[in-house]
């Protein structure tokens, strides 16, 4: 894998017809911190984001794992711009929101959320997080034997107890979620809502492989910071991946010019 895309990368991209630049928020844009509600985007990031919303055939969306109140709270996007949260099981798309649990899927989060809250409740720094469709519990504050025991409690009793939940490890969180909808999807989703000709997708966590996995032909994928990826091209992080979004506003601004 190469590093950070080239600018001749970044300029075939910048030349297609509709550009949508989809991109992960947490480790992505903003970084880590401990209380997810604290998280923002760099001042870079919003600033190369916000220019190339105002691009003519140019759409962003932030794919979140994020619930996407949590989302919209955290991200500071004029309503034009596209927001999927929970993985891509929650979709905004002209301003609405659609999710639409079964009858079968919330019987299914009401019996775990009560297993994994009595799990956490007794361990140090480890909370659980509350989404439309299932729970991330947290271990960001927790040490190495209560996050063990977290999560091996936490498995065994999704196995146990619960049916037909999807599982995603991430960076100090595991979740449960009664619909298995991925990022992959979303990307996918909006690709087609977009009518887009190429797709720049960005993200930092093992949950973002999935929207690497629906890029192809001339799309662009990024990998944010280490770790094993499918992606293309790797930067470093959220202050390398803002100066990628900044040249390729620049560019898809001037082209033509
Ligand atoms: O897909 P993302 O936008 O990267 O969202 C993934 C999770 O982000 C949040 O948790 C992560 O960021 C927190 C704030 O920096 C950090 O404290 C936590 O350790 C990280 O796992 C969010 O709270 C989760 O709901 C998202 O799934």
């Amino acid at each position: 894998m190469t590093g950070a895309p080239t600018s001749a990368v970044l300029q075939r991209l910048a030349s297609t017809e509709v550009l949508l630049v989809a991109l992960d928020f947490d480790g992505t844009l903003a970084p880590i911190v401990d209380v997810p509600a604290d998280a923002r985007a760099l001042p870079e990031a919003s600033a190369a984001v916000l220019a190339l919303l105002d691009l003519p055939g140019t759409h962003v969306a932030y794919v979140s794992g994020r619930a996407m109140d949590s989302l919209a709270a955290v991200s500071d996007l004029p309503d034009e711009a596209l927001l999927a949260g929970s993985h891509g099981v929650e979709v905004r798309t002209d301003g609405r929101v659609e999710l639409d649990l079964s009858d079968t899927e919330r019987a299914e989060r009401e019996r775990l959320g009560p297993l994994l809250a009595d799990i956490a409740e007794p361990l140090d720094g480890v909370w659980i997080e509350e989404k439309p469709a299932g729970f991330a519990i947290h271990t960001r504050l927790a040490d190495e034997a209560a996050t063990a025991r977290a999560e091996e409690q936490a498995l065994a009793a999704a196995d146990a107890e619960a049916h037909g939940i999807t599982v995603r490890h991430g960076q100090d969180i595991l979740e449960f979620s009664v619909r298995g909808t991925t990022k992959g999807d979303a990307v996918s989703r909006l690709r087609e809502h977009t009518g887009s000709t190429a797709v720049l997708f960005a993200g930092d966590d093992v949950t973002d492989e999935d929207g690497f996995g629906a890029l192809s032909g001339d799309d662009v994928g990024v990998k944010v910071g280490s770790g094993a990826t499918s992606a293309a091209f790797r930067v470093d992080g959220p202050a390398e991946m803002a100066a990628v979004l900044a040249e390729l506003g620049v560019l898809r601004r001037d082209r033509g010019a």
